[in-house]
């Protein structure tokens, strides 16, 4: 299929969803993520913007994207992205929300730059946080909303009503996977062989698949199914959101430090690290103190069994999942990517098993092993394991990772959202 027609599909297929998405309790699965009530606009000009902000544990994004809509017959296409990231966090700037807003507000003068001024009123801004705020008290995390929602009223651009807020962690999940497979060609047509989605983030992490059979239907529990019709078909897909398991959050729940109040010149160690290694890490706005086992023992084994405590038992395991391949990105493609087990630019095809072996190549040779993170053999072994013991893939699944898609565009949730805002919005015939 030409590339160029992918978009199209991608946008016809968000046009001709009333986009009815219904967990088994509830229905209109969009209903608060996205505002019904803005009053449509009469897009004339034949190019128009969206802006999506993914406001992550790790970093801020700004996607901006341009679409083109030829005729009233054709769909917009997706012309272009321009995408800028800061560090860290909003959630870094849990005790001073206005310097996490300035952060915002540097990213969104880009866009002031990159849409012409007479499409600023048409162009809709939208920030969607996850885990990180998702892990912040209410308080903390209502605070940098209503900082960013003043940033977003004083600029000249289009702030629909709920532009700002926490996005559900199903929906993260979801969203990534209509992105991956339409942009792959998989949801349209015949014979469509859709892949799973998994990602990894900082706080949290999703796994997304639509269920061949019925005992996985059977067997899942319903607020893990998630119903939504698209060309008249209508799709039940597999999605979780793991809060507290994304790789950040699993290096201080090894360490046993995940909601822990941290006391002055407390530290923890682990079998993970470096056995000389004294240091200090900063997340989500706590600064922490850890170090390796000077005395006791190091290497893959033991910190296998360290990390096997923060999984085991912990995740849902559908049976479905052992034989399907999965495309994998965030953490797990950043993770292979620095260990040269896939190329840095064009991804690659991995098995499971291919992160365990690196994972024992780095822990049982840590000092000698030269790596820009002295996390990097708990990085491997919680991939290894969250896979192995928590998911329950096989050691021989297969996993695309990539950073891109085939569009060239990053993958993530930012674009599915885009569309479903704009469709909202009436900006798409
Ligand atoms: O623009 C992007 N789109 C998708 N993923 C990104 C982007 N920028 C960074 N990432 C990846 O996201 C991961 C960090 O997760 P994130 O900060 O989104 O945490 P969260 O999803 O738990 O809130 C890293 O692997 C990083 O490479
Ligand atoms: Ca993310």
């Amino acid at each position: 299929m030409a590339s160029s027609r992918l978009p199209i599909l991608i946008a016809l297929a968000f046009s001709s969803l009333p986009f009815v998405l219904s967990h088994s309790n509830r229905v209109m699965w969009f209903q608060d993520f996205f505002p019904p009530n803005v009053c449509p606009i009469n897009a004339k000009a034949n190019t128009f913007y969206g802006i999506m902000f993914d406001a992550g544990s790790t970093g801020t994004r700004i996607h901006i994207y341009t679409f083109v809509q030829k005729s009233p017959e054709n769909l917009p296409e997706l012309e272009g992205e321009i995408f800028e990231s800061v560090k860290p966090g909003l959630s870094a700037y849990a005790d001073q929300p206005e310097k996490g807003a300035e952060t915002v507000k540097k990213l969104l003068d880009m866009a002031i730059d990159a849409v012409p001024p007479h499409l600023w009123k048409k162009t809709p801004v939208v920030l969607k946080a996850t885990a990180g705020l998702r892990l912040l008290s209410e308080e903390k995390a209502q605070a940098l909303l209503s900082e960013v929602k003043e940033v977003f009223e004083e600029s000249p651009f289009l702030v629909p009503e709920d532009s700002v807020g926490i996005m559900d962690g199903s929906h993260e999940g979801i969203l990534a996977w209509i992105t991956v497979n339409f942009l792959t060609g998989q949801l349209s047509g015949q014979n469509q062989q859709t892949v799973g989605t998994l990602d990894l983030g900082g706080a949290s992490t999703q796994i997304t698949f639509l269920p061949r059979f019925e005992e996985t239907l059977k067997e899942t529990p319903g607020d893990f199914l998630t119903s939504f019709e698209m060309f008249n078909s209508t799709y039940k897909l597999y999605t979780h959101s793991y809060l507290g398991f994304g790789l950040k959050a699993a290096r201080l729940a090894t360490l046993g430090a995940l909601n822990m109040e941290v006391v002055d010149g407390q530290m923890f160690h682990s079998s993970c690290l470096p056995r000389q290694l004294e240091a200090e890490w900063h997340f989500g706005g706590v600064k922490y103190r850890y170090g390796g086992n000077k005395e006791g023992e190091t290497g893959f084994k033991p910190c296998y069994l360290e990390v096997l405590k923060v999984v085991k038992g912990k995740l849902h395991q559908p049976d479905e999942i052992r034989g399907s391949s999965f495309y994998a990105f965030s953490y797990y493609y950043d993770r292979a990517a620095d260990t040269n087990l896939i190329d840095y630019e064009q991804g690659g095809v991995l098995e499971v098993r291919d992160f365990e072996r690196k994972a024992k190549e780095v822990c049982d040779n840590m000092e000698r092993y030269n790596s820009a993170s002295p996390f990097l053999c708990m990085d491997l072994t919680y991939i290894t394991a969250l896979l192995k013991e928590g998911f329950g893939f096989r050691d021989n699944t297969v996993l695309q990772v990539s950073k891109k898609n085939c569009q060239e565009q990053l993958t993530s949730w930012t674009l599915g959202a885009t569309f479903y805002l704009l469709q909202s919005l009436g900006m798409t015939y």
